[in-house]
């Protein structure tokens, strides 16, 4: 993809290392984008034998990925960059975001390999051996029921968890994968010397040396109090000994973490003054890319689904979560998130209309709303919200059925993900009909979206 030639004035590089793809956008200071690109995992680096950028594994429940592949596409995607002319000196300072959830193991030595990279190498074979742990656990992972168990008896209960965290405990958030990689591979997590989440992993190798974890993303952890914005010491025993040492310390996700590293000046021209701000999470990323203001409420359609808005104070539950607000860190987030979003959308394009986002649009406009009284639940791996598996479709009359027409069950599964994303939203108290609602994700730009907004 050629890159803008012409002006020489600044831009700013946005990376997301997503679950299924690393994206990167180059803006001005006009926040026009003046370049783009991105690394599809699966079909790019098929080495890594991934689906949908991850491995589930036969137990169906733990779900990781290769944390060599992200390494690899951030060289594959700089190539890229550079094959396009891009002018890397152009750079004046560079973020980014991450899968949240995801961590990854630095073994013993690995800071030593960072600080010294060769310019005239790329990543992925000198960091070949900087990973104490090589299949990174990922949100879509739900195998850590039992330490998720353990951990919301060590703080007095779910609730009171959720009080400290924003979130009971969820077997995708960090901390429980942790506690799962010390109970589970202990010689690995005795060869760690530092753990990053997805987010603070890429800001690490942009800075040549451990980036901290930010308050937003580091919210997604059952890890950090969210009103002191420190670790929890509750929390913090009852996962792993000495994981202060091995997390750093929290920072405010609009942090400047220092300037980007030698290797990537010598190695690619940016600037040494090129700055390197806190990564933090997708979705942190998105409410603040998208600007939401107080009141409003995002949809994101990707690879797992996600409500969210902007709230002042806690209000901590039983279900969704909150987060550290990643643009005002005295404010909070709220989300909602739900794991069969688009590989499930994808799924049903592909068995009831031919594989075409076309036909799938076609059958939404065949297809009258209320869909005649038909509706579906399509989880087809364990929900998250809410912790439910198996697809369930139901008639008129409330009576479960084997099967659906192609076009109705394509609105069968439309009108059931945005109703229940609806349902689940209000029942926490966010209001979605008398306010502004907002799509991003991959999926938003589908003309089928527009049928989407009309049932939230
Ligand atoms: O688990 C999630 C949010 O809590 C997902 O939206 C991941 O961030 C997707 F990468």
């Amino acid at each position: 993809m050629a890159a803008e030639q012409g002006t020489t004035s600044h831009v700013y590089l946005g990376f997301d290392f997503s679950t299924q793809q690393l994206k990167v956008l180059a803006i001005d200071g006009n926040l026009d984008v003046v370049h783009q690109d991105n690394v599809q995992f699966d079909t790019e680096l098929p080495e890594f034998r991934t689906q949908g950028g991850v491995h589930i594994h036969s137990d169906r429940l733990t779900v990781t990925s290769p944390v060599l592949m992200w390494v690899k596409a951030l060289d594959l995607l700089l190539e890229k960059m550079r094959g396009a002319g891009f002018d890397f000196s152009r750079v004046r300072a560079l973020s980014g975001s991450g899968q949240q959830h995801g961590s990854v193991y630095w073994k013993r030595g690995a800071s030593e390999t960072l600080s010294r990279l060769d310019p005239n190498q790329d990543l992925f074979h000198q960091l070949q051996n900087s990973y104490s742990v090589s299949d990174s656990p990922v949100w879509m992972d739900s195998s850590s029921k039992q330490q998720c168990q353990d951990l919301q008896a060590a703080a007095g209960g779910a609730l009171r968890l959720s009080e400290i965290t924003g979130s009971r405990a969820y077997e995708r958030f960090t901390g429980n994968q942790i506690s799962k990689v010390r109970q589970t591979r202990p010689e690995q997590y005795q060869e760690t010397e530092r753990i990053s989440l997805v987010s603070s992993f890429a800001a690490s190798l942009f800075l040549g040396l451990y980036a901290a974890i930010d308050y937003s993303d580091g919210s997604g952890m059952n890890l950090l109090d969210i009103r002191t914005r420190n670790w929890s010491e509750i929390c913090l025993e009852a996962t792993a000994p000495h994981l202060a040492r091995l997390l750093g310390d929290p920072l405010p996700s609009t942090s400047v973490l220092g300037s980007v590293s030698s290797y990537f000046v010598d190695r690619y021209g940016f600037s040494e003054s090129c700055r390197v701000v806190a990564f933090t999470g997708d979705n942190p990323a998105s409410l603040a890319g998208m600007r939401l203001q107080p009141g409003d409420i995002a949809v994101s359609l990707g690879t797992s689904d996600t409500v969210f808005l902007w709230v002042q104070q806690p209000c901590p539950a039983l279900e969704g979560h909150v987060f550290c607000n990643p643009v005002d860190w005295q404010a909070y987030m709220a989300l909602l998130c739900f794991k069969n979003g688009s590989l499930t959308r994808e799924r049903i394009r592909n068995q009831c209309a031919g594989g075409s986002w076309e036909a799938f649009s076609a059958a939404l406009t065949n297809t009258v709303l209320g869909n005649n009284g038909n509706i579906g639940f399509y989880f087809d791996t364990m929900e998250i919200t809410p912790p439910a598996i198996g697809i369930h479709r139901f008639d008129k009359d409330d009576n479960e059925v084997s099967s659906l027409s192609p076009e109705a069950e394509v609105r069968a599964l439309v009108e059931g993900q945005f109703l229940s994303r609806r349902l689940h939203a209000e029942r926490l108290g966010y209001s979605i009909s008398k306010t502004w609602l907002y799509l991003s994700g991959r999926c938003s730009r589908d003309q089928g979206s527009g049928h989407w907004r009309s049932f939230m």
